[in-house]
């Protein structure tokens, strides 16, 4: 198989640069991640070795280190300071206590989600598991998963991580807030922990960092936040995590980047500043991730990341492994992705591009002219049925200039806001997002920069101020409440300028169990009220686009599993005396069975 030459190239390239260059004094060895955290205290004190992850048996047969074995601090590490604790820094964005933030659900609650249809496709899909524990993740991943208080695998996480750990590329996609961050990382963090690879070469002086892992995602502050995470979930594994993003100082970055790194996260303009600084190589990279991959291969990012993929020094697919993640993937990003791709399997966790039932939707038709005077009775609104306390508000808008306006009008009136939008300076975007965070600002008016994969906590209520052109948005934009299993209220302000999504619209909620309003309904029976075109249309059958290439076609169709059978679980949620709620019925399946 293929795979194997990526090892071999790897190995290769390891000794034709032993041979070529004897050992210099001044530059410390590679010492692989599991080894680089032998003799550092653990967050409890203890010097306690932390394992790989791989059987002893694997670890007799890999190259070690000439310092492996004899347990000391690798030279490296001298001086360093010791590895801050990201869960404590974590902590500190709890600055409210969680009832005044909390939107009124009872905390996580992923049984929310075991009742899930979750179709696989493509040849030999390893099966799903149903907890952490059968996964060969390692002790020291596992306890980082204890200590994020993850009980239990989402269902993305049960199918997804095993498919992943099997070394095969993947196209998934699930519901929002259902946990695809960690079902991308937990692979890429255990396979670098077992690798043994030297990640450094010197080119005339200045130093090229050569990561294992590679993860792209559309935006600064998601990538951060993937940072953050990711930081937490290697946490003592000594794997090297570093952010690279634009807007920042591009030398701090490059400071970081030559401390070390094995997974670098990065948003893709300034990876390809990287890459042409000849700072970072991607010749090395092993895992390459995308989040909100249908966004990233849409038409604005579509030529970075093919130069990134394709005209880089990056091994090809096959070679590489490859997970595409999003909650949303139109047919024709499908057939973009599969360039990216070698023998994939396709999952789908829930209706694809559906948003969850977890999402209590309303739409309410405004008049253009009445949206501000609308937006503020709601707000009224909510904070008196809260005494007196704002639920964090997000307001979707369409414009920076939009979005800059109603921020001030909405301050003006005594509602404390924050914005956020492509215009402002970084610095300024993170202090709008650690205002809203922390509820010094409960209610932030944003563009689709906010859209896509920001988690939250405790953001009750999304409102879509402005509708957004495409359903796809409007299910990402959604999907900043009602995540991990809580419940959150979205409300959508529809004018005649909406008309063009009035059938989606009306589908999409259809297909959430939601109550579509008459109105919308009859919107949605005129000619010109636009539909699914980018999307698959109907129940639970969001698919995999390879089924629907001709007999003859590239794609030989291997296997098919979907689950599916009829259940209820009561649903449907009201912001804190808001909007009444009734239970419903829904066709829901489990991946179990
Ligand atoms: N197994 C788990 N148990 C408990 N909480 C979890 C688990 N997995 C993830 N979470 C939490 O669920 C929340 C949502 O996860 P995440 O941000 O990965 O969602 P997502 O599917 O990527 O959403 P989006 O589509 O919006 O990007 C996060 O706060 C995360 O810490």
């Amino acid at each position: 198989m293929q795979r194997t030459s990526w090892a071999d190239s790897v190995a290769e390239a390891a000794a034709a640069e032993t041979l070529a260059a004897p050992p210099r004094r001044t530059r410390p060895s590679y010492v692989p991640p599991h080894l680089r955290m032998r003799n550092l205290p653990s967050d409890h004190g203890n010097a306690t070795p932390v394992s790989n992850g791989a059987s002893p048996a694997a670890n007799a047969s890999r190259p070690r280190s000439r310092d492996a074995g004899r347990f000391v601090r690798p030279r490296r590490e001298r001086g360093r300071p010791q590895e801050p604790n990201p869960f404590q820094v974590a902590d500190k964005f709890s600055e409210l206590s969680v009832s005044d933030l909390d939107n009124g659900s009872t905390g996580i609650n992923f049984d929310a989600y075991d009742d899930i249809p979750v179709e696989t496709s493509g040849s030999d899909v390893p099966p799903p598991v149903r907890t952490f524990a059968e996964i060969d993740l390692g002790d020291a991943l596992n306890q980082n998963i204890r200590r994020c208080k993850y009980v239990k695998p989402t269902p993305v996480q049960r199918h997804a991580i095993p498919i992943s750990m099997a070394g095969r590329d993947l196209m998934a996609c699930a519901q929002t807030g259902s946990g695809k961050t960690a079902a991308f990382c937990f692979p890429i963090i255990s396979g670098v922990m077992k690798a043994s690879t030297p990640q450094r070469i010197s080119t005339r002086g200045s130093r090229l960092v050569c990561p294992l892992g590679l993860i792209l995602s559309p935006t600064r502050e998601l990538s951060c936040q993937i940072h953050e995470e990711v930081k937490k979930f290697s946490y003592q594994t000594g794997v090297k995590v570093v952010v690279a993003y634009g807007g920042a100082p591009i030398h701090q970055q490059v400071r970081d980047l030559e401390k070390g790194v094995d997974i670098l996260v990065a948003t893709p303009g300034r990876l390809v500043d990287l890459v042409e600084r000849a700072r970072v190589s991607l010749q090395m990279i092993k895992y390459l991730a995308l989040d909100e991959a249908d966004r990233m291969l849409d038409m604005g990012f579509e030529p970075q990341i093919r130069k990134i993929v394709e005209q880089m020094d990056m091994p090809k697919p096959g070679i590489r492994q490859t997970m595409l993640f999003s909650a949303t993937f139109p047919a024709e990003i499908q057939r973009l992705a599969s360039d990216f791709l070698s023998n994939y399997i396709f999952l789908a966790v829930g209706r694809v591009g559906s948003s969850t039932d977890l999402i209590h939707q309303k739409v309410e038709f405004v008049q253009e002219v009445d949206k501000r005077s609308h937006l503020m009775d709601v707000l009224h609104y909510q904070s008196a049925n809260r005494n007196g306390k704002q639920a964090l508000t997000l307001v979707f808008v369409e414009t920076k200039r939009g979005a800059d306006m109603l921020e001030n009008w909405l301050e003006k009136n005594g509602f404390p806001t924050t914005v956020i939008h492509g215009d402002k300076t970084q610095p300024e975007r993170e202090q709008a997002l650690r205002s809203f965070k922390t509820g010094a600002t409960p209610i932030m008016v944003a563009t689709d920069v906010a859209a896509r994969g920001l988690d939250i906590p405790h953001v009750g209520h999304v409102i879509n101020f402005d509708l957004p052109k495409d359903i796809d948005d409007y299910v990402h934009r959604i999907g900043r409440t009602g995540r991990a299993g809580k419940a959150g209220l979205a409300t959508a302000f529809f004018s005649e300028e909406n008309q063009n999504l009035a059938k989606a619209l009306a589908e999409l909620m259809q297909e959430a169990n939601q109550e579509v309003p008459l109105w919308l309904s009859q919107y949605a029976e005129r000619p010109y009220s636009g539909g699914r075109n980018r999307r698959f249309g109907g129940k639970f059958g969001g698919r995999d686009y390879r089924r629907d290439v001709p007999r003859g076609g590239n794609y030989q169709y291997m296997d098919s599993h979907s689950y599916s059978h009829h259940t209820s679980y009561g649903g449907g949620y009201a912001a804190p005396g808001f909007y009444p709620t009734d239970g419903y019925e829904s066709i829901v399946a489990t991946g179990w069975d």
